[in-house]
């Protein structure tokens, strides 16, 4: 399973996403004491299923756990080693099962998620707490009976009662998560290259690149994320294994012998690192590059990231997926057209609280409309008069039903798309996504919603 949404651990993580204190519990995050939602375990117990939450510190059940987990991506099962390295992440996550009493292996999950709180950066260099959720799996043997549906519905809920006004995922395929609510919110661009027809247009970059320790990279490269995220919107913190797993320093990584990590200075300062693999294509006797992760703190290191690989010797191709739609690489290839470019939907988001995600946001200047949106599963329907100043300060209130402000009108999907201003407001009205009371009120949620920064994310989660 070579998907990136699948967990590791988050050792030595602050807990962030400002989620709130509930009353009388103990110093446990609140977010792995919550009761399941009790809506989806009735519903669930209707069938005879048990949904409950997992406490990570028993390995045995942590073991079963990740089994149906593994299993429902199709992936091998982990030895203990492994265990031991993915659990450290569920301490500090939400970890849920359905458990079937009648099942042969009792103590498997016939379904799993994993959810945790987030800080999503968003357009204005700034961040908004979110819910995170992954390991969404239900069991061959239990599929389309609406246990997805009930997961889901659940997270939604349990996000809501965290006080979290947005639920965020990566997804397995695209057409799974619409239905709760969810839009594509980030894009993500793969490269292919062709490293001897690419050339190079302008100087060379001047920094200083070295191969650096693995060790080394794990902890420069997560840095340099941490440093650089909130400048970006769609990224979210990430967490040290994610990035050893980059290094291929998740125990059992049939590959980590290949890995190569590199560090780019500039002015003496570490501002950007990678992780690759060199494989070599048998057939044709080349060898062609895998960027396994890419971090840096501004574009001109990461140009001489790129530059770097793009000159080996022996090497005929560079691969890189994740990258952003804007990537300014293109702008420094003597041939553009020796870049295969291919772009799909990467970061999903799910609204749930309207005026709290969206006064959490700057958007790109002055402006005023009423924002209508509906919402199949009612977590966020509503009418608002949304405002915002010269600066971009956003404020949400009721919209009167005299008020005469243009009126958006948008489905709760379609406003996770619109929401990290990836994606003109112009063209979901083209699109018939959204539509305006008048040309106006699409024109001013256009100027106002758009990001100048393309919004990506640069992992899976
Ligand atoms: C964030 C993440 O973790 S992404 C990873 C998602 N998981 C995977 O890809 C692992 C393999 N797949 C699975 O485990 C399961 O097939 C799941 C989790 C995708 C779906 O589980 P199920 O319990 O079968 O789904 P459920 O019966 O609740 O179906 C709910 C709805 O989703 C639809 N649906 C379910 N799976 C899919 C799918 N793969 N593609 C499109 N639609 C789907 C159903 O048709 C149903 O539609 P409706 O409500 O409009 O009638």
């Amino acid at each position: 399973m070579a998907r990136g949404y699948r967990q590791t651990g988050r050792e030595g993580r602050p807990e962030s996403g400002g989620v709130p204190r509930l009353e009388g519990m103990s110093d446990t995050p609140d977010h792995l004491v919550l009761p399941v939602d009790a809506v989806s375990a009735g519903r669930l117990a209707e069938r005879g299923l048990h949904y409950r939450l997992l406490d990570t510190a028993d390995e045995s059940a942590y073991a079963a756990w990740i089994r149906a987990d593994e299993r429902g991506f199709h992936g091998p099962a982990s030895n203990d080693e492994q265990n031991a390295f993915s659990r450290a992440a569920m301490g500090s996550r939400r970890t849920t099962g359905v458990w079937d009493p009648q099942s042969v292996l009792i103590a498997e999950p016939v379904a799993t998620v994993n959810s945790w709180p987030v800080e999503l950066s968003v357009p204005g260099e700034t961040t908004v707490g979110a819910w995170a959720i992954s390991s969404v799996t239900v069991s061959p043997t239990h599929r389309r009976r609406g246990i997805a549906r009930s997961l889901l519905e659940g997270e939604l809920r349990t996000a809501q009662r965290l006080g979290l006004p947005i639920a965020s995922l990566t997804v397995s395929e695209a057409t799974i998560y619409g239905r709760y609510g969810f839009g594509p919110a980030t894009t993500a661009a793969d490269w292919r290259i062709d490293s001897r027809a690419a050339g190079w247009l302008g100087d060379e970059p001047d920094g200083r690149i070295d191969f650096i320790p693995v060790e080394d990279y794990a902890r420069i490269a997560f840095a340099l994320h941490e440093a650089a995220r909130t400048a970006r919107p769609g990224e979210v913190d990430g967490w040290p294994e994610r990035w050893r797993q980059f290094a291929g320093l998740r125990p059992g990584d049939g590959d980590a012998a290949g890995v190569r990590t590199v560090q780019y200075r500039e002015d003496g300062e570490v501002r950007a690192a990678a992780a690759f693999r060199v494989v070599e294509e048998p057939q044709r006797e080349e060898h062609s590059v895998r960027v396994l992760h890419l971090d840096s703190t501004t574009p001109s290191a990461r140009l001489g990231v790129l530059r770097f690989l793009l000159s080996l010797d022996l090497v005929t191709r560079v691969d890189a997926s994740l990258l952003s739609v804007d990537e300014p690489l293109r702008w420094r290839l003597a041939d553009q057209r020796a870049a295969e470019v291919t772009v799909r939907d990467h970061e999903w988001l799910r609204i749930l609280d309207v005026p709290r995600a969206l006064e959490a946001r700057r958007f790109s200047g002055a402006g005023r409309f009423r924002l209508d949106v509906s919402d199949d599963l009612g977590l966020a329907t509503g009418r608002w008069l949304v405002e915002s100043d010269a600066d971009g300060v956003v404020r949400v209130g009721d919209a009167g039903h005299d008020d005469d402000a243009p009126l958006l009108r948008t489905d709760v999907a379609t406003l996770g798309s619109l929401y990290l201003g990836g994606v003109a407001v112009t063209t979901l009205a083209d699109a018939g996504r959204t539509a305006g009371s008048d040309a106006e009120a699409v024109l001013i949620a256009d100027r106002v919603l758009r990001s100048t920064v393309a919004p990506f994310l640069s992992f899976w989660y």
